[in-house]
């Protein structure tokens, strides 16, 4: 599914009505059938039904629902506009018309009495603002909008996207509606999958209403879906066998940071690569054994990575089909030199992540180089903490054109960029807020490398399954209790999942 900006969904909206012929009527009786439908679900004839409307479309689609419930004999439904009517947009004072031709009149206005009005209701219907938000709210809907989230009696269900939310970025403006339920229209937008905006919105019912498909393609940038990661799992033959599946070499930890480096070999061997091979200065074989024995196993015998350890593993780069480096490297000017060597002589894919991130910075990367900062290496990475990065896909976007690398941008809405297509992964939970999910989402990234798919793919499926994981087994064990180690043993139930989808 495509995450659309406010001026895409406009664009679309236009052409929709101009190469197509599919007026706006229609397609505001259509977003108004929508909310019918999801009202309908949840709320009979009796309940009390308090529409909040603006004066622009977005109040013009709450008009029109009402309007179809009223005529489908809902008794109880009360209309509060806000604004000035005969200020309203075209399809506004269109769809307040027709509702009076219906012979609706319970409209009241917004006084003193509108706490009663709100204390009593089953739903609140949000059809104040939608995506023609235009900075931030004013005084009088900044009002109406204290009001109604204190309301805790019934549900508020958003028209399109709560009031509030700027539907390029989610955050919210002033102050936002804080929904239980969000019908959006023709595809999600920014503003819904990133936060706050994706927490305001509740839960997300797409309507489809007729837009053409093909007019969705003006947009670069999709959300991750079982599906899509359904399409993309590498196949697995019954004739094939472990040369196959590609060779993952594994280029981390030291002695300060042992562990990360076996969660990143884990993570690649739970996915399926052939073969594992994990490089680490330090002696690890015991921890490795007893996680892991199928994993390929050598120690330099010293702390950390240096310049002339890359003579000797020169040959394993040769072999692999995909490297990972970074997890507990440390970042001492030696190991950074390393690391530089490694990205700059191999051919094959390579997940940077962690502290490689740091010496990479001032080498030309190349598409087949992913980089996994979270949200401090990023900060750190492009050297500001002037913008709002989290919510700043374009900022990414550039980067990731500028580096010409892959970028898995690890937040809780996981930006994964070229620079020319985007992919927001929402799978995970605050179990992932933890010490070595990141080294283990490399791995998983690597593993997926191994058996053929390309970085971009890979990162979708790895962000995807990882994600998904943490929430499967937090409904099991807490998001307080579940490990990287968790995620990794557990892997296969997110795998599963999608498989069956
Ligand atoms: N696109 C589509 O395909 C389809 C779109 N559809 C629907 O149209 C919606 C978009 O409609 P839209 O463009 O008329 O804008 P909309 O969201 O109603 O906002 C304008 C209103 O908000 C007000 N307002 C703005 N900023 C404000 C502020 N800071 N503080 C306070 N007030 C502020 C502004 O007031 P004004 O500035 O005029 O005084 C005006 O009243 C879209 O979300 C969807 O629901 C559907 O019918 C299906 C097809
Ligand atoms: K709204």
């Amino acid at each position: 599914m495509h995450v659309l900006t406010s001026t895409e969904m406009k664009e679309i909206d236009k052409k929709t009505s101009t190469d197509f012929g599919i007026t706006e009527e229609v397609l505001m009786e259509q977003a108004a059938m929508a909310i019918v439908g999801e009202i309908q679900k949840d709320f009979n004839k009796n309940s009390h039904l308090l529409f909040m409307v603006g004066t622009g479309n977005n109040g013009g689609d709450a008009l029109a629902a009402a309007r179809i419930l009223h005529n489908e004999g809902y008794e109880n439904i009360e209309v509060c506009i806000i604004g000035d009517e005969n200020k309203g947009s075209r399809l506004f004072k269109k769809q307040l018309n027709t509702l009076k031709q219906f012979g609706f009149l319970d409209f009241f206005e917004f006084n003193v009495d509108f706490k009663n009005h709100v204390s009593t209701a089953d739903c609140i219907i949000d059809g104040l603002i939608g995506i023609g938000l235009n900075g931030n709210t004013n005084d009088l809907i900044k009002g109406v909008i204290d009001i109604i989230n204190t309301f805790k009696r019934g549900k508020v269900l958003s028209v399109d996207i709560p009031s509030g939310i700027n539907a390029n970025t989610g955050e919210i403006m002033g102050n936002a509606i804080l929904a239980d339920k969000t019908i959006t229209f023709g595809s999600v937008k920014l503003g819904h999958i990133f936060f706050p905006g994706r927490e305001y919105s509740g839960t997300i019912k797409v309507a489809p209403l007729s837009f053409p498909k093909s007019l969705f393609n003006i947009s670069h940038r999709e959300l991750v879906t079982p599906e899509m990661v359904k399409k993309l799992l590498p196949k697995r033959p019954k004739f094939s066998q472990k040369y196959d599946y590609g060779n993952v070499l594994i280029l981390a930890g030291s002695s300060e940071f042992p562990g990360a480096s076996i969660l990143s070999a884990i993570g690649a061997q739970k996915v399926g690569a052939g073969l594992v091979k994990l490089i680490t200065p330090t002696p690890l074989s015991s921890y490795v054994l007893n996680h892991e024995p199928g994993i390929i196993y050598k120690s330099l015998m010293k702390d950390k990575f240096s310049l002339k350890d890359f003579d000797l593993i020169s040959k394993e780069l040769k072999k692999a089909s995909v490297i990972v480096i970074g997890p507990g490297l440390g970042r001492s000017d030696e190991t950074m030199q390393f690391v530089r060597n490694v990205v700059e002589y191999s051919r094959v894919p390579i997940v940077v992540d962690a502290d490689a991130l740091y010496a990479v910075d001032s080498l030309s990367l190349r598409k087949n180089i992913v980089l996994t900062p979270h949200v401090g290496e990023m900060k750190r990475i492009v050297r500001t903490d002037e913008i709002n990065i989290r919510q700043n896909y374009e900022y990414t976007e550039k980067f990731a054109k500028h580096k010409r690398a892959t970028i898995v941008f690890k937040d809780a809405t996981t930006i994964i960029t070229n620079g020319e297509r985007t992919y927001f992964n929402i799978t995970g939970n605050t179990a992932l807020a933890k010490g070595g999910s990141g080294d283990l989402l490399t791995g998983i990234i690597a593993g997926l490398v191994s058996q053929g798919l390309d970085v971009m793919e890979a990162s979708i499926v790895a962000s995807y399954l990882s994600g998904r994981t943490a929430e499967i087994i937090s409904d099991e064990i807490t998001e307080y209790y579940a490990t990287p180690l968790d995620i990794a043993k557990n892997l296969y139930k997110a795998i599963s999942e999608v498989l069956n989808v």
